[in-house]
């Protein structure tokens, strides 16, 4: 089964608590963007007793036990103690610590895959007690569908918002940011606005109503994110952000067919597309 894991935006982010196990409460809306990696899960070659993970691509921080594709299958291996071997190949496109939740997407996607190839009947919730085991928004991927996260960004509501085909740039500077060292700068407050009322007014609005609390905190230590941030708005976005812990920046293009190509330096990875 061939699968291509997506990476997401958040579209505001409010840190808004420190939780009783260290983890912080957050308040955002998860967008899936449609720049994504291709995953292939297969059963193993007779002979083959353990899982395999072969990799091309971007190359990906950490040894290949690492990787969350394989810890997605040692998690559901656990609990299903006859589940036959797999041969799983990941092509890496999604820049890594970028805040597009590109590692927690694959881990879903695998999860996914392994209970369709090898018919393990679970559901849409089971399969999220998983997903969340192996990260904080892992569980937005089983889903995979525009919603505002609660709690420690695994905790979901419906929301009303269609941003299809809408024109959108994400720009990686080639910074890899901490997501733990990110949270390390932040003080939680709760939002001016809730986020939910923010993004019901016209998107014209949402650059005075909706933020990203790691824009302030990271702001003194990687100036480049509030450079790109300004270059996307003199560029024509109605709106632009901050994705998640960084460092990828993305901007809206609402009335334009397509983002505008600008001149990033060379060593900017740039997506351009429609969400
Ligand atoms: C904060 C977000 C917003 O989208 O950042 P990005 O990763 O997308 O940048 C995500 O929810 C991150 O999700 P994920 O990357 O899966 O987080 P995890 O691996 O579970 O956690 C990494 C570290 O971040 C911190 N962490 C993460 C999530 C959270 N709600 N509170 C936290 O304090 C913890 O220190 C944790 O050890
Ligand atoms: N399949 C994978 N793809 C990307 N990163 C992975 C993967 N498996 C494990 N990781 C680890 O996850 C971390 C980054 O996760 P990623 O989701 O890309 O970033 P972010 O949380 O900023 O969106 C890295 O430290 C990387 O080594």
């Amino acid at each position: 089964m061939l699968t291509f894991p997506n990476a997401k935006l958040n579209l505001g982010l409010y840190v808004t608590a420190k939780r009783p196990d260290g983890y912080h409460a957050l308040e955002t809306v998860f967008l899936p963007l449609p720049w994504a990696d291709a995953l292939e899960v297969l059963p193993a070659p007779k002979g083959q007793t353990g899982p395999s993970l072969t990799l091309t691509g971007r190359p990906i921080p950490g040894e290949v036990a690492t990787n969350l594709c394989l810890k997605a299958y040692e998690l559901l291996k656990a609990d299903f103690s006859d589940l036959p071997a797999a041969q799983l190949h990941l092509h890496k496109i999604v820049p890594i610590g970028a805040g597009l939740g590109g590692g927690s997407a694959d881990a879903a996607f695998a999860l996914r895959a392994i209970n369709d190839v090898f018919k393990l009947n679970l559901t849409v919730a089971q399969l999220e007690g998983y997903a969340r085991r192996l990260g904080a928004d892992c569980a937005f991927f089983i889903e995979n569908k525009p919603c505002l996260a609660l709690e420690r960004g695994d905790v979901f509501e419906p929301i009303a918002l269609d941003l299809r085909g809408t024109a959108c740039a994400v720009v990686y500077p080639g910074l890899h940011i901490s997501t733990a060292q990110a949270f390390a700068g932040i003080v939680p407050r709760a939002p001016k606005m809730p986020l939910r009322e923010a993004l019901g007014q016209p998107l014209s609005t949402w650059r005075d109503t909706v933020s990203n609390d790691f824009e302030a905190s990271l702001a003194p230590v990687y100036p480049v994110l509030a450079d790109i941030k300004q270059q996307l708005y003199a560029a024509g976005a109605a709106y632009a952000s901050l994705s998640g812990s960084g460092s990828a920046v993305y901007g809206l293009f609402p009335e334009l067919a397509e983002a505008p190509a600008l001149p990033w330096p060379s060593e900017y990875l740039v997506w351009r597309g429609q969400l």
